[in-house]
């Protein structure tokens, strides 16, 4: 089946002195949605914006946010990042005591559920939430940092996830984040992925329409 492939550059990787800029430009260049990475220096031993960052930058977007959450007690947090935009809101499976019930909670507060996989983590941890969820994202490099290598088997488990989901008759998108450029994108796509994260391959570029276009199929 052909999906059309989204883009979602990440603006861990743009210039944060300018971010409605960077907004506005990665749009203009085609970004079909914004990637907006929430670190809290607990989950992942990095520290980036909170809900009043995100309200700015809803200001300057008009595509959808698509908000993933690395933080711990995620359920703590994610009706302020909802009522801040958030579109899309994705939380870790490992950082969820009861996944469910917060998934629920995203629902109810306006915004689009969505779970998320770190690379060592198997795919039956989301096998029963599967059909409460808008997208499962998998993480091709471990959390934390742009700019870090792609994870190989990354591939392979997209090609599993696809199989689980066509198995179940849903069309819920994956995500795939970390490390895509013009050459990873191509395989994760083949794989059945159908948004891709970029960070530093868009804003590390001096044209970000080409770069964006380079990982279309
Ligand atoms: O979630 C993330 C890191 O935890 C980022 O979205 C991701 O790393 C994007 O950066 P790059 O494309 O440079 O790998
Ligand atoms: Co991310």
């Amino acid at each position: 089946m052909n999906r059309r492939v989204l883009i979602s550059p990440s603006l861990l990787s743009s210039d944060f002195g300018r971010l409605a800029e960077e907004v506005r430009a990665v749009e203009a260049a085609g970004a079909d949605w914004i990637h907006v990475d929430v670190m809290d220096g607990r989950f992942v031993p990095n520290i980036t914006l909170g809900p009043v960052v995100v309200e700015a930058i809803k200001k300057a977007a008009t595509r959808p946010l698509d908000v993933h959450l690395m933080i711990v007690e995620p359920e703590k947090y994610v009706d302020a990042f909802a009522k801040a935009g958030a579109d899309i809101l994705t939380v870790h499976v490992e950082a969820c005591t009861h996944l469910h019930r917060v998934l629920q909670q995203i629902r109810h507060a306006g915004a689009k559920p969505a779970v998320v996989l770190n690379p060592a983590t198997p795919l039956s941890a989301v096998e029963e939430v599967l059909g409460d969820v808008e997208m499962v994202l998998l993480m091709s490099v471990n959390p934390g940092f742009g700019g870090q290598s792609f994870i190989v088997p990354t591939v392979d488990k997209v090609r599993r996830l696809r199989a689980m989901l066509d198995a179940r008759g849903l069309s819920t998108h994956i995500e795939v984040d970390g490390g895509i450029n013009a050459e990873t994108a191509k395989r994760v796509v083949d794989a059945g992925a159908d948004v891709l994260v970029a960070g530093s391959y868009v804003f590390g570029s001096k044209d970000y329409a080409a770069a964006i276009r380079s990982l279309r199929p």
